[in-house]
């Protein structure tokens, strides 16, 4: 097996509502009677074909609605915990989405009891430790993501963090200063989807707004040379998925990615599958990918391995022990 597959890692930016394959799909729409506007899972995977981040996400709200019991959740979880242990990973800081199942008319704590009861044994039965973070939907507005902050407030035991995704442009970071600021308060992290298809702007007010300790994607930062050097002399991570920045237009193809200017300018960087069921590959495959078009040598995805762990939410001590294991 490939470096990029065995490699030990942290997947710090994964939508577990993305990780759906089309068969588990079908499977839970039989489940709990919901009616699907695709005939076939062929017929579903061939939709899997994106203009844009907006293309996708109508995609995947819409195959999201098989997801109604704290089972369904469960079962979610534990399949992309099996897959993701075949990659390599060993720790995983996984999103998900409350307003999008509460909108639908799921309790939120039908969706935190379901993902925790698969997260609570995650170490025993995958090798995987694992932290689990709310976002807020951007689209949906601040006002909206003040009240899911309340609704939060009963599970605040179970969620590690809260981050910020749906669709980016026009709606930018500062209008969450609020949410983020009580959320930094009640001693959360706090991450925030920026400079994927937004401007650099967007990631000044990240850091300097929400005060945010990762920036999701942040491609777009190498438009910016005073943002690259703030962003390397902080150690601010950036968590760049490569595979769902082609498959979104966001770059036009791998060999042409930004990443080497990234690192050229000294920033963090980790490599994650994002949405790994839409966009063709998990975590592994996203190293490995990158590793071909690139022509990167095996030092530098040691290197990408190491810096998850650096980036993550994990004491010190269990970073330093998983980073020993990769030289
Ligand atoms: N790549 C992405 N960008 C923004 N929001 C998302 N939600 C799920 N995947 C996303
Ligand atoms: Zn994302």
């Amino acid at each position: 097996m490939s470096l990029g597959l065995t490699l030990p890692k942290a997947e710090l930016h994964l939508h577990i509502e993305g990780t759906i394959e089309p068969e588990l799909v079908f499977g839970l729409a039989r489940r709990n009677g919901v009616e699907l506007p695709f005939a076939t899972v062929d017929d579903l995977r061939r939709r899997y074909v994106f203009d844009d981040l907006q293309s996708f996400l109508d995609l995947y709200y819409l195959s999201m609605a098989v997801l109604r019991t704290a089972q369904d959740f469960t079962d979610l979880t534990d399949a992309y915990l099996a897959r993701a242990r075949e990659q390599g990973v060993r720790h995983a800081e996984i999103f998900f989405d409350p307003q999008a199942h509460v909108s639908r008319g799921v309790p939120l704590a039908e969706v935190v009891t379901g993902l925790t009861e698969s997260l609570r044994t995650s170490r025993e039965r995958f090798g995987i430790s694992t932290r689990l973070i709310a976002c807020f939907l951007r689209d949906l507005g601040p006002q909206e993501a003040l009240a899911t902050w309340e609704t939060l407030q009963p599970h605040l035991e179970q969620i590690d963090g809260i981050g910020l995704d749906s669709a980016e442009v026009g709606h930018p970071p500062q209008l969450f200063e609020p949410v983020f600021t009580r959320a930094r308060d009640a001693g959360l992290h706090v991450v925030a989807h920026a400079g994927e298809e937004g401007p650099p702007e967007y990631v000044w007010q990240a850091i300097d707004v929400l005060g945010v300790e990762r920036v999701d994607h942040g491609i777009r930062s190498v438009e910016d040379a005073a943002l690259l050097k703030r962003l390397a002399d902080d150690r601010t991570p950036l968590t760049v998925c490569p595979l769902s920045n082609v498959r979104l237009r966001c770059v036009p193809e791998l060999s042409q990615h930004p990443l080497p200017r990234l690192l050229d300018a000294g920033v963090l960087v980790t490599i994650n599958s994002d949405d790994p069921s839409y966009f063709g590959g998990y975590v592994g495959e996203n190293f490995t990918a990158l590793q071909e078009a690139l022509k990167l040598d095996d030092s530098v995805l040691r290197q990408f391995a190491a810096d998850s762990f650096r980036a993550s939410f994990l004491p010190e001590a269990e970073r330093d022990a998983l980073i020993a294991e990769i030289e």
